[in-house]
């Protein structure tokens, strides 16, 4: 099954690696094999803010260790490597920046049909997490209020129009808030395989968001700060199975 088909299933979960953060050798080794151990469905690589050395050595070394889907979700046109199965192309959609909806793009383009990875079309929606985002800071764009589901849904929608495969709506790194159930609800309307990230810490809010209609929940702080929330993911993976 491909990235995009495997996307439209429910209940799954990835794991952001943040290059910039995880640079020691033995820490992405054993990130790894606990990744592994928790059978989560796909490892997501990328960052805001990550020099293309940083990235090259760490995407080197999980192509090499990783049995799962490896998924980039770049931030610049340098995160970009043969070494990925799929390639996130988002379009921070929520922005006005030309340089998040289409600059990169143009300098990443060659790289990407050399690459040979699978790419993923996405609209990316940044919503208020309730802090500053590092996304919202490099981009210099403003998210879109919290409680705002229209505008969402309509940015969406246009998204979808234009011909993007995917939806990601991302409170932003460290958020206060994740993206609240109400505005997944909304989206699940437009039929469109859904990414939800930012700010998610607990099982509760994992399944809470399954629940509202998240086909992929997306961790990263969470296990930068507690590595072993990977055996609690273990743990839920097998009791949403068993059902
Ligand atoms: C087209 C290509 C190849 C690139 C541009 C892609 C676009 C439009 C990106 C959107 C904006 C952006 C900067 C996204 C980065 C996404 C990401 C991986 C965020 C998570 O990590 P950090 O924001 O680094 O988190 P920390 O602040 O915790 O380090
Ligand atoms: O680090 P966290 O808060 O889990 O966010 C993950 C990701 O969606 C950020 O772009
Ligand atoms: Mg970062």
């Amino acid at each position: 099954m491909n990235i995009s088909e495997r996307f439209k299933q429910p209940n799954q979960i990835a794991i952001l690696i943040d290059p910039e953060k995880c640079q020691s050798e033995v820490v992405i080794r054993n990130l790894v094999e606990k990744i592994h151990f928790s059978g989560v469905d796909f490892v997501f690589v990328g960052g805001s803010t990550v020099s293309e050395k940083e990235f090259e050595q760490t995407i080197g070394l999980l192509k090499q260790l990783i049995t799962i889907p490896l998924v980039i979700f770049p931030g610049s046109a340098h995160q970009v490597s043969e070494k990925a199965d799929g390639i996130l192309l988002l379009n921070l959609i929520s922005g006005r920046n030309p340089d998040y909806l289409i600059g990169h793009h143009v300098q990443a383009a060659q790289k990407i049909i050399e690459s040979k990875a699978e790419v993923i079309s996405t609209s990316y929606l940044l919503i208020d997490g309730g802090s500053h985002s590092s996304v919202a800071y490099v981009s210099q764009t403003t998210p879109i209020p919290h409680n705002q589901v229209s505008i969402a849904y309509n940015t969406a929608l246009a998204g979808k129009l234009i011909g993007h495969q995917a939806l990601f709506l991302d409170a932003g790194s460290g958020a206060k808030h994740a993206v609240s159930v109400s505005m997944v609800i909304a989206m699940k309307e437009l039929g469109q395989p859904l990414i939800i990230g930012g700010g998610v810490k607990s099982l509760e809010q994992i399944n809470t968001l399954h629940k509202a209609g998240a086909n992929v929940v997306v961790i990263g702080n969470k296990i930068e700060e507690d590595i072993d929330f990977l055996l609690d993911i273990r743990n839920y993976i097998a009791e949403k199975t068993d059902k």
